[in-house]
């Protein structure tokens, strides 16, 4: 019976020709088709576009490119794969076909992406497309449809269908948590490469092999799950991306680049051919953007973020979970126009007590926005008694972000001014009453 472990790209590695060497001195393995792929027009832009985008303003090292990651998350898929090839069960409905459309959509999961992306489309406006649904034009019509189907013997639909779609049967839906979920490849790469990459020790310490080592099936024959040997390394995994949020992602100071550039897109959206603007990569985006902005509000944004000089807002409050439920759960969730509208009437107000003039875009409002980072549904096995549990229940440390909501403990809402006016500002004894005014006034 033919196995998984006899495709090429598994069959492979620990060769010594056909590699590419990928921080931190890790080879993954790449086949004459692995290349066709990866040296694709729409597979190339991945090479100039940045990971985390602004967060370079706050870390510098941390300038690694989505083309880095994407082959990052093929190599993670490759040791799940050898892995999970050893799982009677799984390979009892996993054959090497549906294990090469597993690493093609691994390689290509990020295709849609375009820069900035998150910070995009975490303002959930209308006319903006999730990633994920973009990714249809580079996938379906190009090089890579062509390089899928002559090279691989894959359907592009099939990828597509993986990547963003719902499977109704039980493999998958196996294929798709491998992709997507808790201990997904996405998350292993990721977490560990942002963290290398910035020079924080976060996202690096959990135990991957040991991990990796323990990756079995669900109860049910359609997820992944790890064995009781695991749960240290999952539960480790699971902190890594709640403190990953806490120092990288959602970081004062990327918040604050991440709001400037969020109410430069606002301002300037109308001015803007979004297919061309999300087609494109980063230095491209930025021209665009720029041109888009001419000598408005939004240039003056954009030229703290991308011109000569850095030119950040200051934070002028912050207000978690904890601290004030009450304004957070008025800010926290709410549509991004809500927010700007917010922002520029706390400018008016604002205005007034300083006996200055506040200009609107001066004022950025920032908040977590409606959809959750949570993801901890993974099931444990423990072979000696047969049974599984869900991961949240054995461990309280999962339970307790589970239900606590790590959303609202690492993302903060959050007020930043333009840096001329953070000292006056800071002043004003009566900044939660301005706040609750322009608040109550947007209703
Ligand atoms: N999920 C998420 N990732 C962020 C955010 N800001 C920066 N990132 C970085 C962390 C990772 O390098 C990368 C994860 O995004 P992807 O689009 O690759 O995956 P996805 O949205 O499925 O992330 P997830 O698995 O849900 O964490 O983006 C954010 O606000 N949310």
């Amino acid at each position: 019976m033919p196995s998984i472990l006899d495709i090429p790209e598994l069959s492979l590695s620990g060769s010594t020709g056909g590699l590419v060497r990928l921080p931190p001195g890790v080879d993954a393995p790449v086949t004459p088709r692995v290349r066709q792929l990866i040296d694709t027009a729409e597979f190339r832009r991945l090479a100039s576009i940045s990971q985390l985008g602004l967060v370079g303003l706050i870390y510098p090292g941390a300038r690694h490119t989505r083309f880095e990651h994407s082959l990052g998350v093929y190599n993670v898929a490759i040791e799940y794969l050898r892995q999970l090839a050893g799982d009677e069960r799984f390979a009892a409905v996993v054959g090497p076909e549906d294990a090469e459309l597993l690493l093609v959509a691994s390689l290509l999961h990020d295709l849609g992406h375009w820069p900035f992306c998150h910070a995009i489309e975490d303002m959930g406006l209308p006319g903006v497309p999730e990633h994920e649904m973009f990714a249809n034009s580079f996938l379906l019509e190009g090089e890579v449809a062509d390089t899928l189907r002559d090279d691989w013997g894959v359907q592009p639909r099939d990828v597509l269908a993986m990547l963003s779609g719902k499977p109704s049967d039980r493999t998958g839906r196996l294929l798709r948590s491998i992709l997507s979920g808790p201990i997904d490849v996405d998350k292993v790469d990721y977490l560990m490469r942002d963290s290398l990459h910035s020079g924080v020790p976060y996202g690096q310490n959990f135990d991957r092999s040991r991990l990796i080592g323990s990756l079995c099936v669900n109860e049910a024959g359609d997820g992944l799950a790890i064995t009781d040997k695991g749960k240290t390394a999952a539960e480790m995994m699971v902190f890594a991306r709640y403190v990953m949020f806490s120092e990288v992602y959602w970081h004062h100071a990327v918040r604050s680049a991440t709001a400037m550039l969020q109410r430069a897109f606002f301002l300037t959206r109308a001015n803007l051919d979004l297919d061309a603007l999300f087609r494109t990569d980063e230095a491209p985006f930025v021209a665009m953007m720029n041109e888009a902005a001419g000598d408005g509000p939004a240039a003056e944004l954009l030229g703290g973020l991308f011109g000569p000089s850095r030119r950040l807002y200051k934070r002028l409050a912050q207000y978690s979970y904890f601290e004030d439920p009450q304004l957070y759960g008025r800010l926290a969730r709410r549509p991004y126009a809500w927010l700007a509208r917010c922002a520029e009437e706390f400018a008016a107000v604002s205005s007034k007590a300083l006996s200055r003039v506040v200009a609107p875009h001066e004022v950025l409002f920032d908040a977590p926005p409606a959809e959750l980072e949570v993801e901890f549904n993974v099931e444990v096995c423990f072979p000696k008694q047969g049974v599984y549990r869900a991961l949240g229940d054995i461990s309280p440390m999962v339970r307790t972000l589970a239900r606590e909501q790590f959303d609202d403990y690492v993302k903060r809402v959050r007020i930043f001014v333009h840096p001329s006016l953070a000292g006056p500002m800071r002043e004003l004894r009566s900044l939660p009453v301005l706040l609750a005014e322009a608040i109550d006034r947007v209703g």
